[in-house]
């Protein structure tokens, strides 16, 4: 029985990167992902790309759909300010107990609050269990046939409002066709594609930003 991929990601974390430090965790990750081990994070060509997204709206109450390891939750935390929190999915409990580690390792752990189960479980609960009036900003990143129907259901319980930011991940590979077809023609989002690289890789890839327009 040898090691998972997130185990041997918390580990080159835990022996390479600064606590407390979430820029040293997300060089670590990086570097460690390019040299040794190929992983779905968002990674350092698509990251400040969604750094510019998350800086620009700035938001008060921000939810990522997909942690895997917390890599790119450490990116949008680190850029909220106090006061702010993300909420942030993960259906896989092996998963969810390394990206603990590894956002607390970052010393972000009060800003995130991650949440164990299936988004189309957890999502009809924000607002009563979990005190959400809506969300300023969504990282979509999860399975990618889970894109439009988790959107559908952010609309039907209230959960966006006019000028919430949707910020989608792999829109070309491993693509997310069904949900670009809807943004992108739907009066209800104004849309735009940032072109970038797939992840550690030459392969292209992108983000899509749609506007919510209420
Ligand atoms: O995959 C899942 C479901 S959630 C992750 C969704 N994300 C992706 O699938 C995803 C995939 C790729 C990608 C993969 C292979 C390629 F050849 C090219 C691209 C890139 C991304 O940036 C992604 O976000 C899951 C299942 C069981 C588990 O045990 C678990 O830990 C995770
Ligand atoms: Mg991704």
């Amino acid at each position: 029985t040898g090691s998972t991929q997130p185990q041997r990601i918390l580990k080159a974390v835990q022996n390479n990167a600064t606590w407390g430090d979430a820029e040293s965790v997300i060089a670590t990750i990086d570097n460690y992902c390019r040299r040794k081990e190929w992983a779905m994070n968002v990674g350092d060509d698509k990251g400040p790309i969604l750094d510019s997204v998350v800086s620009e709206v700035s938001p008060k109450v921000a939810l990522e759909l997909g942690t895997y390891c917390g890599y790119s939750t450490i990116r949008i935390a680190r850029l909220l300010s106090p006061g702010s929190c993300l909420i942030t999915l993960e259906f896989n409990p092996d998963c969810a107990i390394i990206a603990r580690q590894i956002i607390a390792w970052a010393g972000l752990q009060d800003r995130v609050q991650l949440l164990e189960g299936p988004s189309k479980d957890l999502i009809p609960q924000m607002k009563e269990s979990f005190r959400v009036k809506s969300f300023d900003f969504v990282f979509l990143d999860h399975w990618k046939e889970y894109y439009l129907p988790d959107t559908k259901l952010l609309e039907e319980c209230g959960l966006l409002r006019k000028g919430t930011v949707l910020l989608a991940d792999n829109v070309i590979c491993p693509g997310t066709p069904k949900y670009l077809e809807y943004v992108r023609n739907s009066p209800r989002y104004e849309s735009c594609y940032f072109k970038s690289h797939l992840e550690y890789t030459k392969v292209e890839d992108g983000l899509e930003k749609s506007v919510f327009l209420g």
